[in-house]
């Protein structure tokens, strides 16, 4: 049975510290504090961050000569790069300015989603599920008997990247593997965080005596991975069994990820449309791990932006009711494009599409995300195992230099 992709482009085949001595390993518990800004020279329109030289490894689409392994004695650390939430009432409208300076999305669009937030208190669950997956990956070296220290970073809030890197740079961190909180291609989920590094690695230079702090290597991307492959499938089939036992075989199951513009979409990956390519390419991992050759869907959602500009469709919203039409009884929804149930998640599935489903009379389940599950949590001593070895990479795709740049506004340092 053949799955139906509903992506638009189906035809495209590409594949703060605290004052005084900081204690290693994990930059945590930092306060919550409106962002500084700073002067940090921009990357030039045009110009991909990971140009740096310094930037160790570039996973070129397939062409991936592997990276030399570590010199004896080099110091180095896990990064884990995460998008960053508010922990609180005051930091949502700074957080969201963060997040949206520069990108024409519209204030009534803000004014909605500072409501998700305050829904929540202020607080997004990302950075207590960051913190989670931290702590899981210490425990997992740990058991492993790896001596790798485990650092969390930010692009949108504290702890913010530039700082984590300063103090990385100050407790003679040489090489950081960068763990992103995103497992898939386009300039949101892939080459943001490329610019996040070169960004920081700019302001440690700037500092009195810097020298950009430690070489970076980002880790793959990890959608087709079986660590995240077997999460995401335990999920999903925690998730069916929860519906009543007769709208189990005939409940769709249904993959999300967040929308992306359309033109962002055309340009995810070496040849364009990885995004799209690799999110199918997952969710078919994933439902054939619990339902070999069952059909899917992969539909978008948490759309932004002006109406006036395309963003891939359908919102899995207008799909839940395009099912109840064609009489589907009961869906299971199964976030692929995330790693944790964060607001996006809880907010835009848990309340909304949990809601136009109640509408519809559908039957609704949604699955989880990889959260700490162990075998996502070992996937990264996995990643960083690779990368030691020499290997090349697994997935052979992660942004190299010109890929995923959309022509917009090069987000401006804090
Ligand atoms: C592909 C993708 C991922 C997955 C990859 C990855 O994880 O990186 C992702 C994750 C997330 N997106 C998040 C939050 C937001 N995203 C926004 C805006 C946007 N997202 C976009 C795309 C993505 N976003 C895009 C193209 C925009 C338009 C602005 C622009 O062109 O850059 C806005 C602005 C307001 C709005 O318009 O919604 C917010 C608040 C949170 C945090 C949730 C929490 O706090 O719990 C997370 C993990
Ligand atoms: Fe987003």
């Amino acid at each position: 049975m053949a799955a139906r992709y509903l992506a638009v482009c189906a035809d495209v085949a590409a594949g703060g510290p605290a004052d005084g001595p900081v204690p290693r390993p994990v930059a945590r518990g930092y306060r919550s504090v409106v962002p500084k800004q700073s002067d940090v020279a921009l990357t030039p329109p045009g110009q991909a961050p990971d140009e740096d030289p310094s930037l160790a490894v570039r996973n070129n689409g397939g062409a991936d000569p592997g990276s030399a392994p570590p010199p004896p004695g080099r110091r180095e650390a896990v990064l884990v790069l995460s998008f960053g939430g508010p922990e609180g009432h005051d930091d949502v409208m700074p957080f969201l300015e963060n997040v949206t300076r520069g990108r024409g999305i519209p204030p009534e669009r803000l004014v909605d989603v500072a409501e998700h937030y305050h829904h929540f208190g202020g607080v997004s669950p990302i950075n207590e599920q960051n913190r989670a997956l931290i702590a899981a990956v210490e425990a997992d070296f740990a058991a492993a008997g790896l001596d790798l220290p485990v650092y969390w970073g930010n692009r949108n809030w504290t702890p913010f990247v530039e700082d984590v890197w300063a103090q990385m740079a100050a407790d003679g961190i040489e090489h950081v593997y960068v763990f992103p909180t995103s497992a898939f291609a386009s300039a949101s989920g892939c080459r943001q965080y490329h610019e996040d590094v070169a960004r920081a690695r700019a302001a440690t230079a700037g500092e009195p005596g810097g020298n950009g702090g430690p070489t970076a290597e980002k880790l793959p991307h990890f959608g087709d991975h079986p660590g995240f492959v077997q999460a995401n499938a335990d999920a999903l089939a925690a998730a069916l069994a929860t519906l009543p036992e007769d709208q189990r075989d005939g409940a769709r199951l249904v993959a999300t990820a967040h929308s992306i513009p359309d033109a962002m979409a055309a340009k995810a990956g070496p040849t364009g449309g990885a995004y799209q390519a690799e999110l199918m390419a997952s969710a078919r991992l994933v439902v054939d791990a619990v339902a070999p050759g069952r059909e899917f869907d992969l539909v978008w959602q948490s759309r932004s932006g002006p109406p006036s500009v395309p963003w891939l469709e359908p919102d899995v919203n207008d799909h839940l009711r395009a099912l109840a039409a064609e009489g589907v009884q009961a869906v299971v929804l199964f976030p692929i494009g995330f790693v944790s149930d964060h607001v996006e998640v809880i907010w835009d599935l848990d309340n909304e599409a949990a809601e136009t489903a109640r509408e519809l009379g559908l039957g609704f389940a949604r699955a989880g995300t990889a959260g700490t599950h162990p075998r996502f949590v070992g996937m990264v001593r996995e990643l960083v195992a690779e990368r030691r070895a020499g290997a090349p990479a697994r997935l052979g795709t992660n942004c190299p230099a010109a890929c995923c740049f959309v022509q917009r506004p090069a987000r401006p340092a804090r």
